[in-house]
């Protein structure tokens, strides 16, 4: 856990006659209680460490994307480079050990992710059945997102009707209509929850909609099933009916949530948030960025690259190993291509997103073709990237595995492999997005300058 997370801790529980929550408290009853007692606490390391110094800016990390600026609250999570994610201070493993699953020995429920990247608390089972009610309970989307979804081109990009959808929802927004209405400041996290519960809840429909629509050709007729979890009623939406997909969606939809602030759909979230645009219209700017192949799309990418290699080496009857593998990654890299799934802004070892995918895949698919082969990517991968000496991580990353296990199950379409990445990352950067309206943070606008003010700078 951050040092940050456990101030706040403390402070809540000085603050607070119950600070954490029995397990009996709704979602919002645990909220509500905690954030006066957050509120407070950065007010106080405001006031204890404000003008104290977290780094300084190189002109190269003004050239080169900011990388390792520490310059945004980012509370839901923390990246580590050797390490990889913790959300709330827990990693994945342990996630998957502590929050409350479906089935017995089973992956973790996405809402009990959902309460903990919310209030930093694990949840017992029922508190994560009571999300999943609320779900069920905020799930229908007007109308008018259904038709404009149903009009759109099938051959329009999967992320792009995503988007188009989320924007069309915002007329729903809480937050927005209760602005123009005047409200004071002090309420805006209220209307904020609202949204971001509404947005969570809906979200799996336009998402299967979008799958049926552009693939099968149905648009209205989706089988919404209320008497099972999040993820489950999703796989049900997108016409799948295995208790192993179903176990894959939930881990898929919790390691996919969030990895701190700094990466493009989170930052950029919280940047147009920042300027109280409500959450649909802040949410759909982060899918986005969430749509660039070189951010959340690398897994549509990957497979294509997957499946190229296989066309080309069985059209020549050669197998697809360690050798091929190697002469076709040296061929996309000499082609001035960067290998999708690998290297990444801040890991600087495997992806341990990465790693879970393939536990999951050598538990369940062991003999898949597919997953063998990006078995042998990664034997040969960091060597052949080592050698070409410009990447300064080599290693897999979430995206190099997520593809072959939802291929496996049979969802095949590629690229609508983004869309599933949005919705579970929607639940993180909703979840941030609430403690930035909860903790009243300010409109972000980072300084730029120009090239000849640089030169300029150092002149003097
Ligand atoms: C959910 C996610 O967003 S995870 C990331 C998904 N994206 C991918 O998998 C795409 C492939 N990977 C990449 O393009 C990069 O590793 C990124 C975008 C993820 C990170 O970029 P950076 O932080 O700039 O990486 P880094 O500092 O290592 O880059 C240095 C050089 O190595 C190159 N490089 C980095 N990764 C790769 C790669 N997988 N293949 C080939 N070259 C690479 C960069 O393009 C850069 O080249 P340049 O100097 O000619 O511009
Ligand atoms: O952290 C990043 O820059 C990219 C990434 O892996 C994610 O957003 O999941």
């Amino acid at each position: 856990m951050s040092l940050f997370a456990s101030t706040l801790r403390r402070a809540a529980a000085k603050t607070s006659t119950k600070a954490f929550s029995t397990s009996t408290s709704s979602l919002f009853e645990v909220l509500k209680e905690q954030v006066p007692a957050r509120q407070e606490a950065l007010k106080k390391l405001k006031a204890e460490h404000g003008n104290k110094i977290l780094g300084e800016v190189t002109v190269d990390q003004c050239l080169g994307g900011a990388r390792d600026v520490k310059c945004m609250l980012w509370e839901t999570s923390l990246l580590d480079a050797e390490e990889g994610i913790r959300f709330r201070g827990y990693t994945i493993p342990e996630l998957q050990k502590l929050l409350p699953t479906a089935v017995e020995g089973g992956e973790p429920l996405p809402e009990g992710l959902i309460w903990l990247l919310l209030t930093g608390e694990i949840p017992s089972k029922a508190q994560a059945d009571s999300l999943t009610a609320e779900f069920h309970a905020r799930s229908k989307l007007p109308d008018h997102v259904k038709a404009v979804l149903c009009d759109l081109p099938k051959n329009m990009h999967p992320m792009t009707q995503f988007s188009i959808a989320i924007m069309a929802m915002q007329t729903d927004s809480i937050f927005a209509r209760k602005y123009q209405e005047g409200i004071h400041k002090s309420t805006y996290w209220h209307h904020t929850y609202d949204d971001m519960l509404n947005v969570i809840a809906r979200i799996p429909e336009i998402a299967a909609t979008i799958y049926r629509n552009s693939y099968f050709d149905e648009c209205l007729d989706m089988q919404y099933d209320s008497s099972v979890d999040y993820a489950a009623n999703f796989a049900r939406l997108l016409g799948y009916n295995d208790p192993h997909f179903d176990e894959l969606m939930r881990l898929y939809l919790v390691i996919h949530s969030d990895h701190e602030g700094g990466n493009a759909s989170a930052h950029t979230t919280h940047l147009v948030g920042s300027t109280l645009a409500d959450p649909y219209l802040s949410v759909a700017a982060g899918l986005n960025a969430l749509a660039g192949p070189l951010h959340g799309l690398a897994n549509q990418e990957v497979l294509g690259w997957i499946m190229d290699l296989d066309e080309e080496f069985k059209s020549k009857n050669l197998d697809v190993n360690k050798e091929t593998i190697t002469q076709f990654a040296w061929d996309t890299l000499n082609s001035g291509k960067v290998i999708p799934g690998y290297g990444h802004a801040v890991l600087r070892k495997t992806d341990p997103r990465y790693s879970c995918q393939r536990e999951f895949a050598l538990k369940h698919m062991p003999e898949d073709r597919l997953f063998k082969i990006v078995e042998t990517i990664y034997q040969v991968m960091p060597g052949v990237l080592t050698e070409h000496g410009k990447t300064k991580n080599p290693y897999p990353n979430v995206d190099s595995h997520s593809g072959v296990l939802l291929h496996h199950y049979g969802l095949t379409q590629k690229n609508y492999y983004t869309v599933l990445f949005g919705v579970s990352r929607a639940m993180g950067v909703l979840s941030q997005l609430f403690w930035d309206r909860a903790l009243g943070l300010p409109l972000e606008r980072p300084k730029s300058v120009t090239s000849e003010w640089i030169v300029n700078h150092f002149k003097k």
